[in-house]
C-alpha cells in the first residue's frame, strides 16, 4: 500500500511518501536497540519525564495546526481533531506526572525474606497503528513505553503518512534521543520481519481483527508478547427510567462522532420497549438535523469516511443487511453528487440473530436498533456479541446500572455516558476485541519485567 496524503473531503491526492528499505529499516532496529542499551533507557527515569512533560507542552501549543492536520488526511471534524490532539497533551503529562510512581519498586511480604519487584524496560516495541486517532494511537503507545525505557517503531496506516512524520518530529523536538521513536514506512511483510527480529520484545497493534490475528501470530510464534486492540460492537442500552432526551441525544453523537468510526463508538441501540418509540423518534430527530460538509468547517456535524474504500465496504453492509430483511429506518446510502467519501447518517432496526448484520460492525454512520422486555433479555443480546470492547448504560438507577455494568461482556462499561477515553483509565477489550490494556498504570506494565528479587532470610 502507498503511504498517501488523499483528502477525503474531496479526495484529492495531496502527497506521496517514499518508503522505507530494508537497509533503513536495519538502522532504525539498530539505533534503537542500542538507545534500549544505553544510559537513556537503562538510567535514570527523570531525563525521559522531561521529553514528556515538553512534548505534552508542544502539543498543547499547536493544537489548531496539528489539529488541521489529522482533518485534512483523515476528515475528522475540526472540533474533535482538536479533542484528539488535546487529550494526546493530557496523556503524555499524564505520565510524565505519574510514570515514577507506577515503575517504583514494590514490595512483598514474604518469609523467604525482604522481597521486591522492580519494573525494567524489556527492549524494542513495534507498534502497527490505524488512521482513525492517527496522533491519539500514536500517544497512547509512545508515552508508557518512552517513559518506562522501551524504544518504539512505529508502521502507522498507509493513509495518514503526514500524521505519522508530524508526531515523529515532535517527538525528536520534544528532545527524545534518535531511536526513541521511529516511524516506518514499510509493507506488512517488513513489519513480520522487524518482529522476527530478536532485538524487537513486543508488538502493539490498533486495528482490524485480521490485522491483530496476523501479527499476534507472528509476535507468538517468536515468543513474543502483543497487546491488541481491534474491533467492537459496542451496546448503548436505554432503560425504560432513562432520560430519554439525554440518550437520545448522546445516542446519537456517540454513533456519528468520527463519521462513526471509532471501534468503541455506540453501534447496537438496545431500547427498552416501553421507551422504543420515543427513544427511535428523538434519535431520528438528531439523524435528520446532521449536516455533512467539509471537516474543515465548524458548522459540519458529519464529516466523510476515511477512504473511498470505507464507503464501499458500509454500502455494501447496510445492503445485504436489508437483503436479508433489517428494515431501512432511516438514510442508508452513500451520498451522490459529492467527490467526498461521505454516507447517510443510517438507522437500521428489525435485524434478526440470522442476518449477517447481527454480528458485524458497521465502522461508519450505521445504528442498529434492538427493543428489548427486560434488563435479562438486554444483558443476553449484549453478551451476544464475538466482540467484548466497551458500553453504555443510560438509566436513572444507579443500582441496576452497576448490575448491568457487571454483566456486560467488554472491557469497559459506562453509565449514562457513551465510552470514552481518559489517560488515566485502562482501555481495551475481550473475545475479539483484542487483550491486553493501554492507559493507566496498567497500561505502563505491558511491556516491562515485573522482576522479583529475594533477599533470602536464611542464606
Ligand atoms: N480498534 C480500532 O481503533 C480500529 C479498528 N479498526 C477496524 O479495522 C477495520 C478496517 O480498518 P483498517 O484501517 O483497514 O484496519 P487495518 O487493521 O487494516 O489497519 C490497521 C493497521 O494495521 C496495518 N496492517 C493491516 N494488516 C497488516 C498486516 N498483515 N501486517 C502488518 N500490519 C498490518 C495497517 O497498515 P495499512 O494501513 O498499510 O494497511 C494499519 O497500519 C475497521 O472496519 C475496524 O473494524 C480500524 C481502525 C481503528
Ligand atoms: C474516544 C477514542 C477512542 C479510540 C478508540 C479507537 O477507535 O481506537
Amino acid at each position: 500500500m502507498p503511504y498517501q496524503t488523499i483528502n477525503p473531503f474531496n479526495n484529492k491526492l495531496i502527497k506521496e511518501y517514499q518508503t522505507h528499505n530494508d537497509k533503513q529499516v536495519e538502522q532504525a532496529l539498530s539505533t534503537a536497540h542500542a538507545l534500549y542499551k544505553s544510559d537513556w533507557a537503562q538510567g535514570d527515569i527523570k531525563q525521559r519525564i522531561k521529553v514528556l512533560h515538553k512534548l505534552s507542552e508542544l502539543m498543547a501549543s499547536r493544537v489548531d495546526e496539528l489539529a488541521e492536520v489529522v482533518s485534512v488526511e483523515m476528515g475528522k471534524l475540526i472540533g474533535q481533531s482538536r479533542g484528539e490532539v488535546q487529550i494526546c497533551a493530557d496523556i503524555a503529562k499524564f505520565y510524565a506526572e505519574n510514570a515514577e510512581e507506577f515503575l517504583k519498586p514494590v514490595p512483598y511480604k514474604s518469609d523467604l525474606g525482604e522481597a521486591w519487584v522492580e519494573h525494567h524496560p524489556i527492549g524494542v516495541i513495534m507498534a502497527v497503528e490505524p488512521w482513525n486517532f492517527p496522533f491519539y494511537q500514536l500517544m497512547r503507545v509512545l508515552a508508557p513505553n518512552l517513559a518506562s525505557g522501551n524504544s518504539v517503531l512505529v508502521k502507522h496506516a498507509s493513509i495518514v503518512p503526514h500524521c505519522a512524520e508530524t508526531f515523529e518530529k515532535l517527538v525528536s523536538e520534544a528532545g527524545a534521543p534518535k531511536g526513541a521513536y521511529t516511524n516506518l514506512f514499510i509493507s506488512q511483510d517488513q513489519v513480520a520481519s522487524i518482529i522476527d527480529d530478536d532485538r524487537v520484545q513486543g508488538v502493539a497493534l490498533t486495528g482490524s481483527e485480521k490485522a491483530g490475528a496476523i501479527v499476534a501470530a507472528r509476535a507468538a510464534g517468536k515468543l513474543k508478547k502483543s497487546t491488541l486492540e481491534l474491533g467492537g460492537n459496542d451496546v448503548f442500552a436505554v432503560l425504560d427510567d432513562a432520560d430519554i432526551d439525554h440518550a437520545a441525544k448522546a445516542g446519537a453523537q456517540a454513533r456519528v462522532s468520527n463519521a462513526g468510526q471509532v471501534c468503541t463508538a455506540a453501534k447496537r441501540f438496545i431500547i427498552h420497549e416501553k421507551v422504543a418509540d420515543e427513544f427511535l423518534k428523538k434519535f431520528t430527530e438528531h439523524f435528520k438535523a446532521l449536516k455533512i460538509g467539509d471537516p474543515l468547517d465548524k458548522s459540519t456535524t458529519l464529516g466523510p469516511l476515511s477512504s473511498a474504500d470505507a464507503v464501499k465496504t458500509l454500502s455494501k453492509q447496510v445492503d445485504d443487511a436489508v437483503k436479508h430483511g433489517a428494515k431501512l429506518h432511516f438514510g442508508g446510502k452513500k451520498v451522490t453528487g459529492n467527490p467526498g467519501n461521505f454516507f447517510e447518517p443510517t438507522i437500521l432496526t428489525h435485524i434478526t440473530r440470522d442476518n449477517p448484520a447481527y454480528f458485524e460492525e458497521f465502522f461508519g454512520p450505521v445504528a442498529q436498533v434492538y427493543i428489548v422486555k427486560n434488563d435479562e433479555e438486554l444483558v443476553k443480546l449484549a453478551n451476544d456479541s464475538h466482540y467484548g470492547l466497551g458500553g453504555s448504560v443510560f438509566t436513572t438507577d444507579l443500582n441496576r446500572a452497576r448490575k448491568l455494568a457487571s454483566q456486560i461482556e467488554t472491557g469497559m462499561v459506562y453509565v449514562n455516558s457513551p465510552t470514552d477515553t481518559a489517560a488515566e483509565l485502562p482501555f481495551g477489550g475481550v473475545k475479539r476485541s483484542g487483550f491486553g490494556r493501554e492507559l493507566s498504570d496498567l497500561g505502563i506494565k505491558e511491556f516491562v519485567n515485573q522482576k522479583l528479587v529475594v533477599l533470602a532470610a536464611k542464606s
